[in-house]
């Protein structure tokens, strides 16, 4: 059989494969961090389960460098409305491992940004196969320090991220500057006093430190109880209603009081000038409250597809996909809101697209990625 055993003693061989929960808020860099230590030959054997919302999620494609036995789970988080979709997909890992269809070490499990801890770890605790099979060695929590201090000020979320981990990466440094990278690590460690805090710059982090090599002590004790106590703050509402073929609404849509997913999906190719004026508007009429866009855009006049992010009142520098990911060259975009939903995103965009376009699509200042 293709699995690892764990010695954790000379008396007391454990079997079971060890997690890492990787977890943080939406755009804290998560998948970056992924795509870097996937690289790593100490990650052989390491496979992956990236959650995402909804059926027209793209995380999957940004994660370059996801080994074949990349298992997705797209229907929801897995910290609530998918939790049985997780453990479908672990087993189903384990099983496949067991018939020596690949050797697995390990396990790192991606959560949406809007997943809370603890519900995921009850369930390693509850659910009697995974319990027998894999153990929570980490929580790993990604802290984005461009925008960290709105984002616990604002969701109780984050604040749950940050209480549960074992270890926080401190990403996006370089996008602010020495003391308020200080004053966020002394804040973070007043919430967190057992976690390690480390800076992470673009993902830049060695693999092994995803991995405690020890069971998490909170995986089998009382301190779950405690985490556990705050799953209530977690309430779960339907979606908005669609507003026609335009906008892809989701089946199951978790919510943080206000927070509304949608998908964005365009059949025809978009102007450069128009997609990324209106993403500048967008960012300065909604701000903060435009928690999270994400996806694959296809811009007249390119060839590949551009990827995209916008987390908060940042929008990160675009790049090329070096292909498309499949067949579907439609840009695909997926948007999570706070207070507002899918009715500003069609009607602004109707809106641009209704103006005459100011530049041509073969203007090298419109086509080429910002
Ligand atoms: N400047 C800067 N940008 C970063 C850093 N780490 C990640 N990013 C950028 O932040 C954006 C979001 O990163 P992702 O890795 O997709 O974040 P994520 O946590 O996986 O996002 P979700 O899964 O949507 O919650 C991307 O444009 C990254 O290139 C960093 O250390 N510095």
């Amino acid at each position: 059989m293709a699995l690892e055993i764990r010695q954790l003693g000379p008396e007391s061989p454990d079997h079971r494969l060890p997690v890492c929960l990787l977890t943080g808020f939406l755009g804290a860099g998560k998948s970056s961090l992924l795509n870097f230590v996937l690289r790593h030959p100490w990650m052989e054997g390491t496979a992956v389960v990236i959650n995402e919302y909804g059926a027209v999620g793209v995380d999957h494609h940004l994660v370059e460098s996801a080994p074949e036995d990349t298992a997705l789970v797209a229907d929801g988080c897995i910290c609530c409305t998918a939790s049985g979709q997780l453990a479908d997909a672990l087993m189903s890992l384990f099983l496949r491992a067991q018939r020596r269809q690949f050797t697995l070490r390990r396990v790192i499990l991606e959560t949406t940004g809007l997943a809370e801890p603890a519900p995921i770890l009850r369930q390693f605790v509850s659910h009697h196969q995974l319990k027998e099979r894999f153990v929570i060695d980490s929580v790993v929590t990604l802290v984005d320090a461009a925008n960290a201090a709105s984002t616990l000020d604002a969701s109780d979320i984050a604040v749950l991220q940050v209480t549960g981990a074992d270890r926080l990466m401190v990403t996006k440094i370089d996008l602010v500057n020495e003391a308020d990278a200080c004053r966020l690590e002394r804040r973070l460690a007043e919430m967190n006093p057992d976690a390690v805090i480390e800076r992470v710059l673009q993902g830049v982090a060695p693999p092994q430190a995803l991995f405690s090599g020890v069971h998490r002590r909170a995986a089998s004790g009382a301190d779950l109880g405690v985490m556990f106590g705050n799953v209530d703050l977690l309430r779960f509402t339907p979606d908005v209603a669609s507003r026609g073929p335009l906008l892809a609404p989701r089946d199951r849509t978790p919510a943080d009081h206000a927070i509304q997913t949608f998908s964005l999906i365009l059949d025809e190719p978009i102007a450069p000038s128009t997609f990324f004026g209106w993403t500048d508007f967008l960012r300065s009429l909604c701000g903060p409250t435009l928690l999270r866009m994400k996806g694959l855009v296809n811009l007249k006049g390119q060839t590949l597809p551009t990827v995209v992010h916008g987390v908060q009142n940042v929008f990160h520098p675009t790049r090329q996909l070096p292909a498309w990911p499949s067949e579907d060259q439609r840009t695909r975009l997926v948007f999570i809101t706070r207070g507002w939903g899918q009715d500003v995103v069609g009607s602004t965009l109707d809106w641009l697209q209704a103006r005459p376009v100011l530049a041509s699509a073969g203007d090298p200042e419109c086509t080429a990625p910002r």
